[in-house]
């Protein structure tokens, strides 16, 4: 992948906010591969510059007529990759924008176009793991930010939409949202914890994708793909003036996008797949959804038929509304076979292309933005129409209401229904800014950004530089032991914490044993003293495991309260050198028993 600083990719941000502009489209030629070169094809596609292609001039015998008879154009597209270009190449020319767009809060599309066997899957592959590792990187470039990722992964296999999150494949519905347009209903949204975690989910998901053979390709992909990754960022936690004034902490604004990785099926010719029965059917479904998609092109561009885009007419136009000309950067990879058998084909995939190229978006930045002091102003307007009103209705008696009373009293129906959609609005954003907290990703070096990384930990005697104690947290409910307990309040009250040394000549050097030291968490007033530097943790989620820096101040005050717990006496003297620090800072794996009755 190619580096692109953070000053470069936050321009291009700025710059893609501020206008329209058009789809990205390239288009990217396959080797011939072995059963092409055994019928003798020959390649009947001529690259003739970075952006253009051109049919060549000798064809051979097995073009087809038509082919031969029709001008020989030359086409050109934002970028044209021949048969040697490699993946890379392709991400960094195709992708990569959008992807680091997408983690500014800029929603993207990239999807793959073309016959069958042409390379649609080959591309997308790659274009997604890719991106996926471009995902992570910019999270470790980026301490200024905290981000939560989100993965959704469907097919549309004929017709159907499958959730492919779900050994099941369940079927998805898909409906339509006033505010957020076509959404499928119950599909699943993991989050993500890892880079090899959303590797994975990626990888289960393509396993799940229907699959089938024919003439042109033995695994050709029989739906069309969706896998979408949902980002929030913020900038973590801190008290704004308006804040501190009040006494209550508040967040900067959340920027939310999606990418969408979508690899469709290839538009099929029964002469060619040799296709019956299961396959037939199943082509005809693609077919016919690739038809739509190409009538919502041709609405978008031919500058007669915007006011009605048929967008409905198909699963995959439904979802993709937003790509297609609407709030979102969108590039297209058409993928052609270089074969003269696929001539015909080919050229119907370039003039996809060419129309898909005069598509214009219109990308913004998705920023939820905090309109506390809105629900304010909204609130003392309320007030203050409530109170003219019940003055109005003490001086008119019992005398049919006037025009002016009633004219006020559907203000304030007016202003407390705009209340209620920016409180209900408000409520959303505060639920996924408590949700953001579950699964933080952070750049490690915004954990050691303060300088705790380096101060210095007097262990017996000697100083030991840079010691962040990496400790596991083993959850041991506490009604699993004490039966009729009552559930508490405190998020992770009653998990025992073992704190051990990562590293065993570090134990031996901060003496502590072999096992594990443990620490009881007794009550709610030890609980909160350990958690109170718990940087926005908000608890987490039934059976998740979850990495995050606990701040953990006062250690000489939880010390004191430990040593009259159940310490050993060894852990309890390392115990007393921890204490001397008044701040330490501990890189904290904690994993929540499944079911937990302790949070919401
Ligand atoms: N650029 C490329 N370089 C090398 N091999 C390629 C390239 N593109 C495609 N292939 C190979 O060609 C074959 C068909 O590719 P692929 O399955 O990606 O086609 P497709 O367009 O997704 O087909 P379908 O629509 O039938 O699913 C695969 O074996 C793939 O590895």
């Amino acid at each position: 992948m190619q580096e692109m600083s953070n000053e470069a990719s936050v321009a291009l941000s700025a710059e893609v906010a501020s206008k329209s502009e058009q789809i990205w489209v390239g288009v990217r030629l396959r080797p011939l591969n072995d059963a092409e070169k055994r019928s003798r094809n020959n390649s009947c596609w001529h690259v003739t510059s970075a952006t253009s292609l051109k049919q060549s001039e000798v064809l051979g015998d097995r073009v087809s007529k038509s082919s031969i008879t029709g001008d020989i154009t030359t086409y050109t597209f934002d970028r044209v990759f021949s048969a040697e270009t490699d993946s890379t190449t392709v991400y960094n020319d195709a992708a990569q924008r959008i992807v680091i767009s997408g983690m500014q809060g800029i929603n993207g599309t990239i999807f793959a176009y073309g016959q069958t066997s042409s390379g649609k899957t080959h591309t997308m592959k790659s274009i997604v793991s890719s991106g996926i590792k471009e995902v992570f990187e910019h999270i470790h470039n980026t301490p200024s930010r905290e981000f939560l990722l989100h993965i959704a992964a469907m097919e549309i296999y004929n017709e159907v939409c499958r959730d492919l999150l779900k050994d099941s494949g369940a079927s998805v519905r898909l409906l339509d949202d006033p505010e957020r347009g076509t959404v499928a209903e119950g599909l699943t949204e993991e989050p993500v914890r890892s880079l090899e975690h959303l590797l994975q989910l990626v990888a289960d998901a393509e396993t799940r994708r229907q699959v089938g053979a024919h003439a042109l390709n033995r695994n050709s992909s029989r739906s069309h793909q969706i896998i979408r990754l949902t980002i929030e960022s913020r900038i973590p936690n801190k008290p704004t003036p308006a804040a501190s004034a009040g006494g209550v902490a508040e967040c900067s604004g959340l920027l939310l996008s999606s990418l969408n990785f979508v690899d469709l099926a290839g538009s099929e010719r029964y002469s060619g797949t040799g296709a019956n029965g299961q396959r037939l059917k199943e082509g005809c479904h693609i077919n016919q959804s690739l038809l739509a998609l190409g009538k919502v092109i041709r609405a978008l561009t031919d500058g007669k038929s915007v006011a009605h885009v048929p967008y409905r007419d198909s699963k995959l136009t439904r979802i993709l509304q937003h790509s297609l000309g609407g709030n979102a950067r969108t590039a297209i990879v058409c993928t052609v076979s270089p074969a003269i058998e696929h001539l015909d084909q080919s050229k119907k995939t370039l003039g996809f292309a060419a129309a898909a190229k005069m598509v214009v978006n219109c990308a913004q930045v998705n920023e939820v933005q905090d309109d506390k002091a809105l629900i304010l102003r909204y609130q003392a307007e309320i007030a203050q129409l409530q109170e003219a009103l019940a003055i109005a209705r003490r001086q008119g008696g019992a005398a049919p209401a006037s025009a002016h009373l009633q004219e006020q009293e559907q203000h304030l129906s007016k202003v407390e229904g705009e209340m209620r959609g920016v409180a209900a609005a408000r409520e959303q954003a505060e639920r996924r800014l408590r949700n953001l907290n579950n699964f933080i990703l952070r750049a490690p070096s915004m954990a050691s950004s303060d300088g705790e990384r380096n101060q210095t930990l007097p262990v017996r005697g000697r100083a030991l530089r840079g010691s962040w104690a990496r400790t596991s947290w083993q959850p041991q409910h506490p009604l699993a032991a004490k039966e009729g307990s009552q559930p508490q309040s405190s998020p992770l009250y009653g998990l025992d914490l073992r704190a051990s040394w990562a590293a065993p000549e570090r134990r031996a050097r901060a003496g502590c044993s072999d096992a594990a030291d443990h620490i009881s968490v007794a009550s709610d007033e030890e609980w909160s003293s350990l958690s109170a530097g718990v940087a926005g943790f908000g608890g987490i989620l039934p059976g998740e495991t979850m990495l995050l820096d606990l701040v953990v101040p006062g250690l000489r005050e939880r010390r004191r309260r430990q040593s009259k717990t159940s310490l050993s006496k060894k852990s309890s003297e390392s115990m007393r050198e921890y204490a001397q620090v008044p701040l330490v800072r501990l890189m904290l794996s904690l994993s929540r028993p499944h079911p937990l009755p302790l949070i919401s």
